[in-house]
């Protein structure tokens, strides 16, 4: 093999079995031991950077040594599966609701304070009448015209100034509750009018560069909601973590409500509003005017009849990804593009053809020759088959909303980790300079995946030996992964409804217990597959010797060769 180890040694079934002892002691294969596979809620997260290393090392080992039989890909798929438990409970812990308590309003938000210099302070031009003191700094006061809250002391209304509804945290009543596909949402709890302040959005105050960072840091937590709303140029608010009820609310894109701008003691803040009259036990919505950064696209379940389909569709990130273009537009024209030829690129076929042929044979060459694939090319190849997983998905570029947004402008939400409705699909990240597959989050098509795979069948391969040992070792390997794939079968039939549940309601996580049993038969599942496959490859690269013992099943020549990936 190019590049390699380059001291291929002679093999004994020795040095193959201590080989394998410590391959299957190795990391990500410690829990295919005979114990029962731990808890995923016990398993420490698994370090990639670490096991890739490992893997290549491995899978040198592997391909050097016992030829092929796509061990590796067994690995591989196992450390998938655990990646995937691993984020999701992850994701489950971080996802949980912060506390809200009654107090969680401005005061909960980490901005910077300033102090109000007297000389800003715009005072109203508002004559106090007792008889009207319901009145005082009503719709015609100066400040309200302008979007700014009175400041205390210095309004001619006192104590009765209406004006300072941020302030006081004069908010509706609203309730919580828990939608149908779009997580929770907020609800009207009174009877609220057209133009009423409803709720401040409250959250962290945090510069863009922050909000960057944090918003790929949540996409790679695999935070599915986007709660960080832009405050203008230089500032955003963040309510993942802290924030007021107004985070819960959905995207509609008919909506009730729309976020306003206002200037409160000389800071921006932004509040909802009521646009018509809301009835007590309406869901509260407005129009998140989402900015697309990146990520996956969500489908937009707002029930709207002008719905856009998904949110931000209508943001040019969106639309430059999705390559919704105009006539005319040349940006995507296919001709600059160099033919790709995928018959090139096709490693497994390979692999299959070299095992098929290394069983038939009998006799196997070691050293044999992988044409470009050398130490770089499979670690490659290796990291491209895992990226998706355990990478976090990049964010593209982050744009900030212009200066001067005129009141009553919308606040683009940042699309950060955004829940999938489309739960099973593949993701894009959407920096628009070419898109990273990111893999499925989770699929449900395990078991066709599973057993769509070309699989080599034990029994068959067992008539190619003529070692009366080895038959039986095969078929005794072949039994236990029939036993397992129906054991895999039958966990898939009991968790389907549990799976199904989810994805109605476009959750991506599993219950533990219904992980860990699915865990547990693929576990199973893939030792069986393992000891098939090393079973095969020991007896093919240290053949046991010679004996005159009849063969009963079949011949031990290639004469009539089995199909050995047939079931
Ligand atoms: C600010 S949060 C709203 C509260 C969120 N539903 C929750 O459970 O925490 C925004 C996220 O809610 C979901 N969402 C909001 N409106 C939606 C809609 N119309 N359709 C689908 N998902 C929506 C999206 O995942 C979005 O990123």
């Amino acid at each position: 093999m190019k590049g390699l180890i380059g001291t291929a040694k002679e093999l004994t079934k020795q040095t193959l079995e201590s080989q394998r002892q410590s391959f299957c002691n190795s990391k990500p294969y410690s829990f295919l031991s005979d114990k029962s596979p731990k808890s995923a809620k016990s398993l420490s997260p698994i370090p990639t950077v670490t096991l890739e290393k490992n893997h290549a090392n491995l899978q040198y080992q592997t391909l050097e040594q016992v030829s092929e039989v796509g061990v590796f890909l067994l690995v591989a798929e196992m450390e998938i599966e655990f990646n995937r438990i691993h984020k999701r409970e992850k994701a489950d812990r971080q996802a949980q609701r912060p506390y809200f308590g009654k107090r969680a309003d401005h005061n909960l938000v980490r901005r910077r304070k300033i102090k109000q210099k007297e000389e800003d302070i715009v005072v109203c031009e508002c004559k106090f009448d007792f008889s009207k003191a319901d009145l005082a700094c009503g719709d015609r006061c100066l400040n309200v015209l302008t979007s700014t809250e009175c400041t205390p002391g210095y309004c001619p209304c006192g104590s009765y100034c209406k004006n300072q509804r941020f302030q006081k945290s004069e908010y509706a009543k609203t309730k919580l509750f828990k939608t149908e596909g779009r997580g929770w949402g907020l609800l009207a709890d009174q009877n609220i009018k057209a133009g009423q302040f409803i709720i401040e959005y409250c959250g962290e105050v945090i510069s863009s560069d922050e909000a960057k960072e944090r918003s790929q840091t949540y996409e790679a937590q695999g935070l599915r909601d986007a709660y960080i709303i832009s405050l203008n140029a230089s500032y955003f608010i963040d309510a993942t973590k802290k924030g007021s009820l107004a985070r819960f609310i959905n995207h509609s894109c008919q909506p009730n409500c729309e976020t306003r701008k206002w200037t409160v003691l000389g800071e921006t803040r932004v509040g909802i509003f009521a646009t018509q009259d809301i009835s007590i036990g309406t869901e509260l919505a407005y129009d998140y005017n989402f900015e697309w950064y990146g990520g996956v696209n969500v489908r937009c379940l707002c029930g709207a009849p002008n719905c856009s389909i998904f949110l931000g569709a209508k943001s040019q990130g969106f639309q430059e990804h999705n390559h919704v273009w105009e006539d005319g537009d040349d940006r995507y024209t296919v001709d600059e593009f160099p033919l790709y030829d995928s018959a090139e690129d096709e490693p497994s076929d390979k692999l299959n053809k070299v095992t098929d042929s290394a069983i038939q044979e009998t006799s196997i060459t070691v050293k044999t020759e992988y044409a470009g694939l050398n130490n770089d090319s499979f670690g490659y190849k290796y990291k491209t088959c895992f990226s998706g997983m355990v990478g976090g998905g990049a964010v593209g570029n982050f744009k900030c909303e212009a200066d001067g947004e005129k009141e009553g402008g919308q606040h683009p939400v940042v699309a950060s980790g955004l829940r999938s409705n489309n739960a099973f699909g593949d993701f894009n990240n959407g920096s628009g300079t070419g898109s990273t597959k990111r893999p499925a989050k989770r699929s449900p098509n395990r078991k066709q995946k599973l057993s769509s795979r070309k699989q080599i069948n034990g029994k068959r391969v067992a008539q190619l030996f003529a070692s009366k040992k080895v038959q039986d070792e095969l078929i005794k390997c072949e039994e236990v992964r029939s036993e397992a794939t129906a054991k895999l079968d039958s966990v898939y039939d009991e968790i389907r409804p549990a799976i199904e549940e989810r994805e109605r309601d476009s959750l991506d996580s599993l219950p533990t217990s219904v992980a860990e049993k699915w865990i547990e038969a693929s576990c199973s599942k893939l030792r069986a597959d393992l000891d098939l496959y090393f079973t095969v490859v020991k007896n093919v690269v240290c053949p046991p010797p010679i004996t005159t013992e009849p063969n009963p099943s079949g011949p031990g020549d290639t004469e009539n060769a089995v199909d050995c990936t047939k079931n």
